[in-house]
C-alpha cells in the first residue's frame, strides 16, 4: 500500500504548523526518516497521519482516504509510537503487548496473537522483559516495550516518533533492524522521526526534511542531505564524508549564527 499526502494542513488552534503539504507517493517497503530542526513539525506530521490531530487535505493509504475509515480499520492500518515513553504502570510487558494486540487485531485468534507477541519479543530481543512490570523498568526498557506494542500489530503503516531516543547503540540497532524487517518482509511503510542524520543516511531509503517555513523535501538521503540544505535548514556548517566502509556520514562543524533557526 502506498502513502500519498496531498495539500495536507495541520497544526494547533491558532497555529498551523504546515500548510498544503504535498509529497510524492511513498512506496510500500519504504523506510523514511523524518528529520528537521526542533519545533519544525515532525511530531505534528506523525500525529496528523495517525489521526490523533485533525488535518485537512488528503491522506491516502493504498488509495483509501484515512479519514473515511472507521476507528477499527484505522487501528489495523496504522501503528503509532508517540514521542513520550510508555507510562511506568504496574502491568508486566507481556500484558501490555497482549492488550495492544487484542485491541487492534480482533481478527486474530488467541494462538495467532500469542505467536505475534512471541515473534515481536524475539525480534526486538526483549524476551527477558516479558514478565517485568513497566513500573520497575528503565526508560530505555519501557521504550522497547512501547515499540513491541506497536510492531506486534503488523500494520502496513508505522509512524515512530523518535523511537530510539532513550536507547543505547546496541538497542538502537535492534530497533532499526526490526523496523527494517517490517518494511522488507511485510512491505510496511515506516516513517521514523529522528534527529540522527547519520541514521537516516545509513538505514533509510528516503529522507523527508521539514524546514522552517513549511518547506518539505523527500528523496534519497544522499541526494537530499547536502551541506547547502543542512546550512539552510539547521543553520550549521556541515560536511558529508565517507567512512572507511564507504558509508556517507554527516559531520557538523559549526553553527552558522546568522542562520540559526528559532526553537
Ligand atoms: N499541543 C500543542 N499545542 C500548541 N502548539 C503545539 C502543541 N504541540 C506542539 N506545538 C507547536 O507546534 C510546533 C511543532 O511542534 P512539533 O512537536 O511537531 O515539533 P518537532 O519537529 O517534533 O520538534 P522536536 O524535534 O523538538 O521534537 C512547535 O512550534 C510547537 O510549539
Amino acid at each position: 500500500m502506498s502513502l500519498k499526502l496531498t495539500n495536507v494542513t495541520a497544526g494547533y488552534r491558532r497555529h498551523p504548523v504546515y500548510r498544503d503539504l504535498s509529497l510524492p507517493a511513498i512506496a510500500p517497503g519504504s523506510l523514511v526518516a523524518v528529520v528537521g530542526p526542533n519545533a519544525v513539525g515532525k511530531s505534528t506530521l506523525l500525529k496528523s497521519l495517525a489521526g490523533v490531530l485533525p488535518a485537512r487535505g488528503s491522506i491516502a493509504l493504498g488509495g483509501q482516504e484515512l479519514d473515511c475509515q472507521s476507528p477499527g480499520d484505522r487501528v489495523r492500518q496504522i501503528g503509532y509510537l508517540p514521542q513520550p515513553l510508555p507510562q511506568a504502570i504496574p502491568l508486566v510487558a507481556y500484558e501490555t503487548v497482549f492488550s495492544a494486540c487484542r485491541s487492534a487485531r480482533s481478527d486474530w485468534n488467541r494462538r495467532e496473537t500469542e505467536r505475534a507477541i512471541e515473534a515481536v519479543f524475539d525480534t526486538l530481543g526483549i524476551r527477558e522483559l516479558a514478565l517485568k512490570r513497566l513500573s520497575e523498568m528503565s526508560g530505555g526498557q519501557r521504550q522497547m516495550v512501547g515499540l513491541a506494542q506497536v510492531l506486534v500489530r503488523q500494520t502496513p503503516l508505522l509512524l515512530l516518533d523518535e523511537p530510539t531516543s532513550a536507547l543505547d547503540l546496541h538497542w538502537q540497532l535492534n530497533v532499526l533492524n526490526a523496523v527494517r524487517a517490517a518494511t522488507t518482509d511485510d512491505r510496511a511503510i515506516a516513517l521514523v522521526a529522528s534527529h540522527d542524520l547519520n541514521l537516516a543516511l545509513r538505514f533509510c531509503d528516503q529522507v523527508l526534511v521539514l524546514s522552517p517555513g513549511g518547506r518539505a523535501e523527500l528523496g534519497a538521503p544522499e541526494r537530499v542531505l547536502t551541506p547547502g540544505l543542512l546550512a539552510a535548514t539547521y543553520g550549521i556548517e556541515a560536511r558529508i564524508e565517507r567512512c572507511s566502509r564507504g558509508h556517507p556520514i554527516v559531520l557538523a562543524d559549526n553553527p552558522l549564527s546568522a542562520a540559526r533557526p528559532s526553537v
